[in-house]
């Protein structure tokens, strides 16, 4: 069974994230204190940008390539928050990461793609989130295996943390593709309608792996109705130490985000939309509810057939009392209205009587 309980919509996690959809950005990696500090200041520069992103411990695939500045980053990040206000974002891949984390006041923790592939990985991060009141974000595993996703969200919810949302920053491609990770959009749609309130945040920049992409997968995924996007920006993305080709300059950012078109109300059509669940609900149960009226006039057709050998009266008052009173008792302790099940009673036991009275019709 699918359970995450007591999830916090994302404009509940603070104050500041009053709007929608929340933007994060910042660089891939906290390269120095220049790099994060300039990157900051131009992002608090743009209004949308809510929360500022850092790398700090890069998991790289391979060794001996630059794998962040580690702990002496997290006093970069606290200057950002004290001189910008942004929120601040960092990945964690290891309990250590958590405690340095939390001990340097960053407002929120992500799990990545590599970290969400290993349940080990999640249950030891889950058991040093227990008991903390931090927002946690799950990227998807690097395959496209939702229980893998579902299994880590479940684990961080489990630890108490309610303050949950998954990333989607696509799945890894066997072959080569334009983008640089599949964005299979089935999966996080899957997600959300199973999860319905579980905040959805799409990271544009890993999908695409290439600049030129990102507008069009963020309008993509703002017309799914994410609630958010994670863009990586730096300030001078040619000197970036990793991933080059996907970072923006603010100024940039800036025009895409201004370009986006966030759709408010939810329209047929739409690839997610949850009214679409519901109207299902509502056919499934109207199928139901239409089967046993037929099989009840089946059954007072029977009846008929009865009355008719044994010459008895079609219209049974005291039977038909209880019909009713038991009828609207039991409504009634479900929430239905007394007047609406009076109505509902009284017309089927009319067609009860009309059924019974072409039942007898046919027999004379
Ligand atoms: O119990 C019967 O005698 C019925 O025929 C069934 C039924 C009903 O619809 O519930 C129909 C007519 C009677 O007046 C009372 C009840």
């Amino acid at each position: 069974m699918n359970e995450l309980n007591n999830l916090k919509p994302i404009n509940e996690w603070f104050k500041k994230l009053d709007s929608r959809p929340i933007i994060i950005s910042g660089p891939c990696s906290a390269e120095s204190e220049e790099q994060v500090l300039n990157t900051a200041r131009q992002l608090k520069e743009i209004d949308q940008v809510k929360i500022f992103r850092a790398g700090i411990w890069k998991p790289r695939t391979r060794p001996n390539t630059f794998e962040g500045r580690g702990d002496d980053a997290l006093h970069w990040l606290n200057q950002v928050k004290l001189e910008t206000g942004l929120l601040t974002t960092v990945e964690v891949a290891s309990p250590k990461h958590v405690e340095m984390c939390l001990r340097h006041n960053v407002d929120i923790l992500w799990i990545g793609a590599r970290t969400t592939s290993n349940p080990f990985s999640i249950q030891e991060l889950a058991s040093a989130l227990q008991g903390m009141n931090v927002p946690v974000m799950i990227k998807n595993p690097l395959n496209p295996d939702i229980n893998l996703w579902i299994g880590a969200l479940e684990r961080i919810n489990k630890a108490g943390i309610s303050k949950l949302a998954a990333i989607h920053r696509g799945f890894y491609p066997f072959e080569q593709t334009s983008l640089r990770n599949i964005p299979k959009w089935e999966i996080p749609i899957e997600l959300k309608s199973r999860f319905h309130n579980l905040p959805m945040i799409c990271d544009p920049s890993h999908i695409a792996g290439d600049r030129r992409y990102i507008q069009q997968i963020s309008q993509k995924a703002l017309d799914l109705n994410m609630d958010g996007l994670m863009i990586e920006s730096h300030y001078n993305p040619e000197e970036a130490l990793s991933d080059m080709e996907q970072q923006l300059i603010p100024s940039e950012l800036n025009t895409i985000l201004n370009s986006l078109i966030c759709r408010l109300s939810i329209k047929d059509g739409d690839d997610y939309n949850p009214l679409e669940q519901y109207r299902n609900q509502i056919d499934s149960i109207d199928t139901q509810l239409i089967e046993l009226l037929a099989q009840r006039m089946h059954t007072v057709s029977e009846i008929g057939e009865y009355k008719s050998e044994k010459n008895l009266n079609i219209l049974q008052l005291k039977r038909w009392e209880k019909v009713r009173e038991q009828g609207i008792e039991l409504g009634k302790s479900l929430g239905l209205s007394e007047k609406f099940l009076t109505q509902l009673l009284r017309m089927i036991h009319k067609e009860a009587i009309l059924i019974q009275n072409d039942v007898m019709n046919d027999k004379k």
